[in-house]
């Protein structure tokens, strides 16, 4: 099968990269750690930057990385490095051939510092680049809600593999049915969805773990025939996506259910096993630019669970424009047979304003 082994090797770097901010996580639940709100965030950010790089590059060293993070600050503040160091190097998956896999543990700090400065990719539609954001939804994971370890093969500007780790989802799909769509977090040990897809394969989920990764099972959208009747799902923050279009948008298809509010491209994980049905991104501020890891793994999932993927122009979102996605013209996810609906739904709103 095409993408086989990239699909495995970005599946075990997330598997590993969410062991460390998971660990990062629980530290800030309790209190543990610095007084300084954003400090959990940075360090698994940047520990979680170095566990995937160092893991595509063993495996794949002529790929690009474009990552979220960059070391040349990182390397003047030795305590903060020394700190995320100690951490990083006693990762390691639970299976010990996967590990082996993803080339074992980082050797040393240095090490680790110049994988982190791999992420320096300038994107484009030519060649293999994988986007990465170790973590998505930063302010989720502060909130102590959702957040996503997202990675995505990009090749000539076409997503082929996306892998999103949402520790803090409910596996089993009946925890639906008493969480919601799962936007209540949780962040004990047993809980969190791997979601993968490759272009033209499907898209899977299995159980977030520590170690090897299975083939997983098939998700796919809602089968909803009637959009009032569905779910939107939106961000949490209101300075990320238009809550007040939303509503309007909800009122003209006739949807009178709250929308769920959720932190990260788990919103995309949650319309693609069909727990939620719509996901609206509509720009608040029309000069802030999307960076195409906040969208690409989410993107395919979605799409291979039959579902479509839109800019607010009813243009698919291209990722091969560097590392953005150039203007601010939002996401429109939806079940491929309502999605005509929903863009209708939202022009009209956006263009009555
Ligand atoms: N004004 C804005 N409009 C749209 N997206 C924004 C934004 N400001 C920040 N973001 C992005 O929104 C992401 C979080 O999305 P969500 O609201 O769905 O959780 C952030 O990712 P990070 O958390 O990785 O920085 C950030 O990249
Ligand atoms: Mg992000």
């Amino acid at each position: 099968m095409a993408y086989e082994k990239e699909l495995k090797v970005a599946q075990l770097a997330v598997v590993r990269a969410a062991i460390l901010t998971k660990a990062v996580f629980h530290e800030k639940a309790k209190g543990t750690v610095s007084k300084d709100d954003k400090s959990p965030v940075t360090i698994g950010d940047f520990g979680a930057q170095a566990l995937i790089i160092a893991a595509i590059k063993h495996n794949f060293p002529s790929d690009e990385v474009v990552g979220e993070e960059e070391a040349s600050s990182l390397r003047e503040q030795k305590d903060l490095s020394s700190t995320i160091w100690n951490l990083v190097k006693d990762v390691k998956l639970d299976d010990p051939e996967s590990d082996a896999l993803l080339g074992g543990p980082i050797k040393s700090e240095a090490e680790m510092l110049d994988a982190i400065d791999m992420g320096n990719s300038a994107g484009g539609d030519k060649g293999r680049i994988w986007a990465l954001d170790p973590i998505d939804g930063t302010k989720g994971f502060l909130r102590g809600g959702q957040y996503a370890v997202c990675l995505a093969l990009i090749v000539d500007g076409d997503v082929k593999v996306g892998v999103l780790g949402c520790p803090n989802l409910p596996v089993d799909d009946r925890e639906l049915l008493t969480e919601g769509i799962g936007a209540a977090a949780t962040d004990a040990e047993g809980k969190g969805v791997l979601f993968a897809a490759v272009q033209g394969q499907g898209a899977t989920s299995q159980p977030l773990t520590r170690g090897a990764v299975t083939p997983g099972h098939p998700i796919h959208v809602s089968q909803i025939s009637d959009v009032s009747e569905a779910v939107m799902c939106e961000s949490v923050e209101p300075g990320h996506s238009s809550k007040g279009d939303n509503a309007l948008i909800a009122q003209k298809l006739g949807i009178s259910r709250k929308p769920v509010q959720m932190d990260s491209q788990a919103k995309y994980g949650s319309v693609a096993r069909g727990a939620g049905d719509l996901y609206l991104r509509l720009p608040v501020r029309k000069d802030y630019v999307e960076k195409i890891w906040d969208h690409a793994a989410g993107d395919l999932i979605v799409r291979e669970a039959g579902g479509q993927v839109t800019d607010i122009t009813g243009s698919r979102l291209n990722f091969g424009l560097g590392r953005t996605l150039t203007e601010n013209k939002g996401v429109v996810a939806a079940p491929a047979n309502v999605h005509p609906q929903v863009l209708q739904a939202v022009r009209e709103v956006l263009d009555a304003k």
